[in-house]
C-alpha cells in the first residue's frame, strides 16, 4: 500500500543543514498497522509527512496505493491526498466551528449532496463514539473526544491510509488506551492501513503489527512487533523495550552494589526473555529436575504484543558451576534469550 524508496529530506536552517531523513526505504502492506518509533528529532514526523507529500523529499520515490505521488500535478495530488487521512498530537480542530462543521470542512470538495454530507457526518460521529456531540464546540470536549473528532474528520473521504503523528502523546493513559482501541477497531472494520508515529513503545505494543526504529534520520531496525519485543538487536531498540517492559527498574536496582549484593549474594543476574509458546514450558522446574539448578526470581513481567505473550524474568541461578553452565545452554536451546545484567 505504501512504498517509500530512498527518501532523503534536508532542511536549511540558515546556520546549518539538517538531514532529517537520510535515505529511508519502507514498505507497508495493505491493512497493516505500522509503528515508527524513535526519540525526539529522529526524523519520524518528517518521514511520515513525506507519505502525503506535506513534506516533499529532496530525493526518493513515494508510492501510495499504486500511485507515484511525486509525479502528480497539483490538482491530482490534492485528490490523492484525500485518500490519506492524518491525525496529530494537538488535534488541529477549528475552535470556532462545531464538531459537525469541523468534519464538514473535510468534505467541502466532495461530490456528496448536502443531505448525504449530513448523513455521512452523523455516521462518522457514530463510528468514533460521539453520536451526541455534533453541535458541541472543541472547547467543550475532553482531549480524547477532540482526538475522536479529528479521527472522524480524517476518515471523511474514506481514506485507504491513516497517518497518526503522536496521536496519543497528549492524552492520559486511560484515554490513550481508549483511542488505541478505537484505532484498532477502525483498522479491523475498515481495513484501513495505518502508520503510527510514537516515542512510546507501549503504543507499538498495543497497536502495531510491524514497526521500525528510527535514529538520526535512518531506520536502524525493523520487523514484526513481536520480534522487536522478544529479540531486539540494536541498543536503541533494547532501551525502548527495557523502558516499556519495566526492565529499567531492575537495572536501576542492580546498579546499587550494596542492594545488588544483598539480593544476589554476588551471583550473576540473568534476564531471560521468551515469546509465545516458549512461555508454556515449565522452564524453572526443568532446571531443577534436569540439572539440580534452582532459580531465584528477582523480576517478572509478561506483555502481550499483537496477542503474543512475551515474558521477561530476572533470575539468579544456584548450583554447581558446571550444572549452571549446562542449565544456561538448555535455556538458550529453547529460544529463550539470555542476557547477563
Ligand atoms: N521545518 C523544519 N525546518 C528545519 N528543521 C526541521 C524542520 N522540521 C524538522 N526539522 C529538523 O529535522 C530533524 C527531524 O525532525 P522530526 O520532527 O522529523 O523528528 P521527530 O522524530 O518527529 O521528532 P519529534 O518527535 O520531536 O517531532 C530535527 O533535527 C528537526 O529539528
Amino acid at each position: 500500500m505504501i512504498e517509500l524508496t530512498h527518501i532523503k529530506k534536508t532542511y536549511d536552517t540558515g546556520r546549518a543543514r539538517v538531514t532529517a531523513v537520510d535515505g529511508v526505504s519502507l514498505s507497508v502492506e495493505k491493512g497493516d498497522i505500522y509503528g515508527i518509533i524513535g526519540f525526539s528529532g529522529a526524523g519520524k514526523s518528517t518521514l511520515v509527512r513525506c507519505i502525503n507529500l506535506l513534506e516533499r523529499p529532496d530525493s526518493g520515490r513515494v508510492r501510495v496505493d499504486g500511485v507515484e505521488l511525486t509525479e502528480l500535478s497539483v490538482p491530482q495530488l490534492r485528490e490523492a491526498r484525500r485518500r490519506i487521512g492524518m491525525i496529530f498530537q494537538n488535534f488541529s480542530l477549528m475552535p470556532s466551528r462545531t464538531v459537525a462543521d469541523n468534519i464538514a470542512m473535510a468534505l467541502r470538495h466532495s461530490a456528496l449532496t448536502p443531505e448525504k454530507k449530513k448523513e455521512k457526518i452523523a455516521s462518522l460521529l457514530e463510528l468514533v463514539g460521539l453520536g451526541e456531540r455534533a453541535e458541541s464546540y472543541p472547547s467543550q470536549l475532553s482531549g480524547g473526544q477532540k482526538q475522536r473528532v479529528a479521527i472522524a474528520r480524517a476518515l471523511a473521504n474514506d481514506p485507504k491510509v491513516l497517518l497518526c503523528d503522536e496521536a496519543t502523546s497528549a492524552l492520559d493513559p486511560q484515554t490513550t488506551r481508549s483511542i488505541l482501541k478505537l484505532l484498532r477497531s477502525l483498522n479491523e472494520k475498515l481495513g484501513i492501513t495505518m502508520v503510527v508515529i510514537t516515542h512510546q513503545m507501549s503504543v507499538v505494543k498495543s497497536l502495531c503489527r510491524h514497526a521500525a526504529v528510527m535514529e538520526h534520520g535512518r531506520i536502524v531496525e525493523r520487523g514484526t512487533a513481536v520480534d522487536l519485543f522478544s529479540h531486539p538487536q540494536q541498543p536503541i531498540t533494547k532501551s525502548f523495550i527495557d523502558t516499556a517492559c519495566n526492565v529499567d527498574s531492575l537495572r536501576d536496582y542492580l546498579e546499587d552494589q550494596t542492594e545488588r549484593k544483598a539480593v544476589t549474594g554476588g551471583a550473576p543476574v540473568y534476564l531471560l526473555t521468551y515469546a509465545g509458546s516458549e512461555t508454556s514450558e515449565p522452564l524453572m522446574a526443568n532446571l531443577y529436575r534436569l540439572f539440580g539448578v534452582s532459580a531465584n526470581i528477582l523480576f517478572g513481567n509478561v506483555d502481550f504484543v499483537a496477542g503474543t505473550p512475551i515474558g521477561r524474568l530476572g533470575v539468579t541461578l544456584s548450583g554447581e558451576n558446571e550444572a549452571v553452565s549446562r542449565a544456561l545452554a538448555y535455556i538458550k536451546d529453547r529460544r529463550v534469550t539470555v542476557e547477563e545484567l
